[in-house]
């Protein structure tokens, strides 16, 4: 598929306000590089479909993966037709698996990346009031909290942010967790009741950070998608993603990866646990990543430690 080099670049999102934002924010700074951008908005059904929990979500093309790709294929398969150039996701909703002809070409700088406690009642996981209600969608929050505080009665949420927060005021829950960066992102910081620290708490691999996606072969993109990566988030987040993968554990797993860097080292934390929280095996292992392949090796060196603890028998258990 040939382009003329000055046609604008047609960038693809999801329609959600928090989509939008990150829309906006790559075409922002494609075009401070003097590039012109369309943005498209495709509506995926993970979007349409808001009752009911996100593992629900049947996927039609591949019902072994369950709801893996919800937020993302339907960016993808415009990809492919030629309809969109770039498709900007939230890289932890991104599945790990390799989709033929696609490639993502650009991973900007990470915004903040813990877990926050949105709460009229408690700062922290360990002030909350016994029994309290925790409101939460995501099979690796509902683990690490009850790993963390088996009293706690843990709730089914989703939806948009404002969905999910309009239901804390609601009264459902006494107490919600977001990702920092989405509630950040969409201007909510007043909602913001106490930072999880990640040691507390691992976050979804990826956390915090953007995937640029594009055609394999559409150098012409390629080539103006390479100034917004940025190598260190590109690495750290690769090797989370390389965890995940080796441990086949999707977007729905009770798994949560850290990677950090302290000064020339890359560090990455992983823990898996059962759904109940009851079982839980953690790793951490730090190395020197000069490049993407070496951050890699590491993440699967992470998940390779794991295996052979034990992990794949928590992950099977659903
Ligand atoms: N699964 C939904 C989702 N996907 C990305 C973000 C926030 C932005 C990010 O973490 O990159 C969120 C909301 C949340 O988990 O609170």
């Amino acid at each position: 598929m040939s382009r003329p080099n000055d046609a604008p670049l047609r960038l693809g999102t999801r329609g959600s306000q928090l989509a939008r934002w990150q829309a906006d924010w790559v075409a922002d700074r494609l075009r401070q590089l003097g590039q012109a951008v369309d943005i498209i908005e495709i509506r995926t059904r993970g979007d349409a479909q808001q009752t009911g929990p996100i593992s629900a979500i049947v996927d039609g093309d591949a019902p072994a993966t369950g709801g893996q790709g919800v937020f993302t294929k339907e960016l993808q398969r415009s990809l492919l037709d030629g309809d969109i150039d770039l498709a900007v996701h939230s890289l932890k909703d991104l599945p790990t698996t390799p989709v033929a002809g696609l490639a993502v070409a650009a991973i900007p700088e990470r915004a903040p990346l813990a877990d926050v406690l949105v709460s009229a009642v408690a700062t922290t996981i360990d002030g909350l009031p016994p029994r309290a209600r925790v409101g939460t969608g995501s099979f690796r929050r509902r683990a690490q909290l009850l790993s963390r505080r088996p009293d706690l009665v843990i709730g089914d949420l989703r939806g948009n942010l404002d969905t999910r927060l309009r239901k804390l005021d609601d009264g459902e829950h006494d107490a919600i967790l977001l990702a920092e960066a989405g509630l950040t992102r969409l201007g909510w910081t007043d909602r913001l009741a106490g930072r999880i620290p990640p040691s507390e708490l691992l976050p979804a691999p990826g956390q915090g950070a953007l995937g640029i996606e594009c055609r394999t072969d559409d150098a012409v993109t390629i080539a103006a998608l390479r100034p917004l990566d940025d190598f260190a988030t590109h690495a750290a987040v690769t090797a989370e993603r390389a965890a995940l993968a080796r441990l086949e554990g999707g977007c729905l797993a009770a798994l949560g990866a850290w990677g950090r860097w302290e000064a020339t080292t890359l560090r990455l934390s992983v823990v898996v646990l059962s759904d109940d929280g009851a079982k839980r095996l953690d790793a951490e292992t730090a190395g020197p990543c000069a490049d993407v392949p070496a951050a890699v090796a590491l993440g699967e060196a992470v998940a390779d430690d794991l295996l052979a603890r034990g992990a794949a028998s928590l992950l099977r258990a659903r």
